[in-house]
């Protein structure tokens, strides 16, 4: 049955049109896993700052981290400090801002220099905010977040506003779950994966990528290339993941299951 909502129709026609992946195995060499974190470790919620630490999920990923010898980064578009507010720090390594922050084992990190754009795209964004109640600016230092999620009727022409500034600054695009950014070029949360899986203690391991939104494309692919697979969660689409996992429940219950079998 249909909604009211056309867009929303679309996107489940196309959804039961499209096969489900099966679900990813169990049994895995060397697993070395990254994860993804808003609609993947967390549910989505109405604003960035609603998603609060849940003690199933940091019990899961500091259980899983000492299963598989720390072998475990969450690769986010969120910076590493809110990574480490939302899951508690409970891991070691962890990229932010799509590859543009990186924090090894060893507890270095890597930052990239934000362009000088950046301040220019978060003032223009502020500016387009300040008179539509429900947008949300978000300001990463390396990139500029414009939510919509609460004003979805300002979807396109946050969309423009972005685009246009990308044109402008050499900033680049990165459309996300209501959300649009610009962020310093470089990075993408496949040179993120292909670094860590350069070193220790992941380096000798099969990478496993698992990721909902289109930002996570890269590390399904990147995954593949270093011989391991993207596992896509949420509703089928099309995909370079293998594999598939329904939901956030579903991805606890498989890590849960992976930490007693690896
Ligand atoms: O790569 P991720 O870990 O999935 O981060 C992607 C973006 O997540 C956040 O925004 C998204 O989640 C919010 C809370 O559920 C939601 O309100 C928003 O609509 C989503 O786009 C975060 O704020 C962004 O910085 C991340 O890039």
């Amino acid at each position: 049955m249909g909604t009211s909502n056309p867009t929303i129709d679309a996107a489940n026609a196309a959804a039961d049109a499209t096969p489900r992946l099966p679900a990813p195995p169990l049994q895995l060499k060397r697993p070395a896993l990254f994860l993804d974190l808003d609609g993947v470790l967390a549910p989505l919620a109405e604003t960035p700052d609603a998603v609060v630490p849940d003690s199933r999920r940091t019990a899961v990923l500091k259980a899983v981290a000492e299963r598989l010898d720390g072998r475990v980064a969450i690769i986010s578009g969120r910076t590493i400090a809110e990574v480490d507010r939302i899951a508690e720090a409970a891991l070691a390594s962890a990229s932010g801002v799509h590859g543009l922050e990186r924090r090894r084992a060893d507890g270095s990190v890597d930052h990239a220099k934000p362009a000088k754009t950046v301040r220019q795209a978060v003032e223009a964004f502020h500016d387009f905010a300040r008179d539509r109640p429900g947008m949300i600016v978000e300001d990463k230092t390396v990139s500029a977040g414009l939510h919509f999620r609460g004003a979805p009727a300002e979807a396109e022409a946050a969309k423009a506003l972005a685009r246009r500034l990308a044109d402008d600054t050499g900033l680049v695009l990165q459309p996300g779950n209501l959300v649009v950014e610009v962020k310093t070029p470089g990075t993408d949360k496949g040179t993120a994966l292909t670094a860590f899986m350069a070193e220790a203690p992941f380096a000798g391991g099969v990478p496993v990528m698992l990721g909902d939104d289109l930002t996570d494309e890269d590390g399904f692919v990147a995954a593949e290339a270093a011989g391991g697979f993207g596992v896509l969660v949420g509703p089928p689409r099309e995909t370079a993941a293998r594999y598939g996992l329904p939901d956030v429940d579903g991805v606890l219950d498989w890590l849960e299951r992976l930490k007693e079998s690896a």
